[in-house]
């Protein structure tokens, strides 16, 4: 602990001291906790997939559980494994991860390209230089996500689902923060953070609400008339397919914990639109990357002309650096992998982990290090792009997996990739993206530093750009 707090800023600098003085298998005491943290691909893997069964628990911090009405088990990725976190993630998968061409993943893209154009009407019109905050880009998304998963598009300027977007984000943002009283639980004692955590609660429940009370509404009267009038398997949305399944085995699921799943990945809203917001402001720092996304873009709509000149989904298999554009922001995002933690006494390589270790997983290590990448401090998406002739292809080193791999793997990194795509090839194709001034570029530097965090300062702390309508597209 007393290694890490050197690094406040940027606790992954003393990860890498750690590796570099005692190897890619370290054991730790943090406070109460034992933890192992694992700095090589090679013994990533072995902790996700070879020995995924045993490594498939998380911690049981605190924190974590004021989230979920104080039972961590109510969320899909803080729970440790279980019969109900099978079920659930099952059905989820085929929420948000629709197979390409299945209905699914129609609706998916329709949602996405019917909010994107409104959002570039809306603004061209003007034919004006206007200002981009993290609060619209947010906004884009939870639109995209709550018409997707509940067929749901409150009315502008709704008051309830402003605050809603808001209130996911300050969680979002506190579960990727990381704090002493997390491992040394006794410090409450002390009182530390409490008007903190108390207020996270808060906005938590009143998420919960929101959730029940707005997104779901009356739905569920609505699955059971339609199961007794047809009877038929056609579901609407993720949120009628999980309402189905509750209402044909209630004893698998309880009503709160679909209630927390439905509200979890509507909360995939703030991921998704934290990393677009770090792309948009990455494109703006480096404009002969986004000299480079433009031209392909335009390319794109000259060879797959499209309606309305809108880059939709169809696109993206001639558009792979604004493909690569997303990794490359992933990679600089380094967003560490949710901690595992071990159900029974185990090894890894040669070293014995007891029950109840936590893993932690260096990926600042693997995402940031000259010994991996050329010049890994650079925006270069081009990092990513392989060509065979003329044809050009994405190509992921195998040490690169910003979304995890095995049982516990992120199930959002295909919203993440169809609706941060979409936005960023459109906003290019028709807008200048820039610094609003000096001041903002400085702080967007410090802001995009890389930090092994995903989540943005809150909105009223985060950088802004401009956006200049082009002269021609
Ligand atoms: C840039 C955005 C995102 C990144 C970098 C990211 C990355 C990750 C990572 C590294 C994990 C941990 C996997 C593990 O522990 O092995 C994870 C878990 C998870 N992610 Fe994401 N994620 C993103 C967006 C999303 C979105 C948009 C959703 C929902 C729609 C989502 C849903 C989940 C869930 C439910 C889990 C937990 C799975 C489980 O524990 O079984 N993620 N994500």
């Amino acid at each position: 602990m007393y290694l890490l707090s050197k690094y406040k800023d940027n606790p992954w600098m003393g990860f890498n001291e750690i590796r570099r003085k005692h190897g890619d298998v370290v054991g730790l005491q943090l406070g109460q906790q034992k933890a192992v943290l694992v700095s090589s691909a090679e013994v990533m893997r072995e902790v996700l997939l070879l020995k995924g069964d045993i490594f498939c628990d998380r911690p049981a911090f605190h924190r974590y559980a004021l989230i979920f009405g104080r039972d961590r088990h109510n969320s899909l990725a803080l729970c440790d494994w279980s019969e109900v976190q099978k079920v659930r993630r099952s059905m989820a998968q085929s929420g948000v991860i629709p197979k390409y061409g299945s209905k699914g993943y129609r609706n998916l893209s329709k949602c996405i390209e019917s909010e994107i154009k409104l959002m570039i009407e809306e603004t061209i019109g003007t034919k004006k230089m206007f200002v981009l905050a993290k609060q619209d880009v947010l906004i884009l998304c939870a639109n995209i996500f709550m018409k997707y998963l509940c067929s749901k598009k409150p009315p502008n300027g709704c008051t309830k689902f402003l605050d809603s977007v808001q209130k996911y984000d300050y969680i979002f943002h506190d579960i990727n923060q990381c704090y002493a009283i997390d491992f040394i639980p006794n410090l409450s004692v002390f009182g530390l953070h409490k008007s903190y955590f108390d207020s996270v609660e808060e906005s938590a429940i009143s998420l919960r609400d929101y959730v029940e009370k707005e997104a779901v509404g009356n739905r569920l009267e609505a699955t059971v008339a339609r199961l007794e009038t047809d009877g038929k398997d056609e579901y609407e949305d993720f949120l009628e397919l999980m309402l189905e399944h509750y209402v044909r085995n209630p004893s698998s699921m309880s009503w709160t914990v679909c209630m927390y799943e439905i509200g979890d990945l509507i909360g995939g809203q703030s991921a998704v639109g934290n990393l677009l917001m770090r792309l948009i402001g990455f494109v703006a720092m480096n404009p002969s990357v986004q000299k480079e996304l433009y031209i392909e873009a335009k390319n794109a709509l000259k060879t797959r002309p499209s309606d309305d000149d809108i880059i939709t989904l169809d696109h993206r298999p001639v558009m792979p650096l604004t493909e690569a554009s997303i990794l490359e922001t992933l990679r600089h995002t380094s967003s560490p992998i949710v901690p595992h933690v071990n159900r029974v006494d185990t090894k890894l390589q040669e070293y014995d982990i007891s029950k109840g270790t936590m893993v932690l997983f260096n990926t600042y290590y693997l995402n940031m290090s000259p010994e991996f990448w050329c010049e890994p401090q650079r925006f270069n998406p081009s990092r990513f792009i392989s060509s065979s002739g003329s044809v050009s292809h994405i190509s992921k080193p195998d040490h690169f997996f910003p979304f995890s791999s095995g049982r516990r793997a992120c199930l959002g990194y295909k919203m993440v990739q169809t609706i941060a795509f979409t936005a960023i090839a459109n906003l290019v194709l028709n807008y200048d993206i820039s610094a609003l001034n000096d001041e903002q570029l400085y702080e967007m530097g410090r802001q995009l530093a890389p930090k092994g965090c995903l989540a943005l300062d809150l909105s009223d702390k985060c950088f802004k750009v401009s956006l200049s309508p082009r002269s021609e597209k």
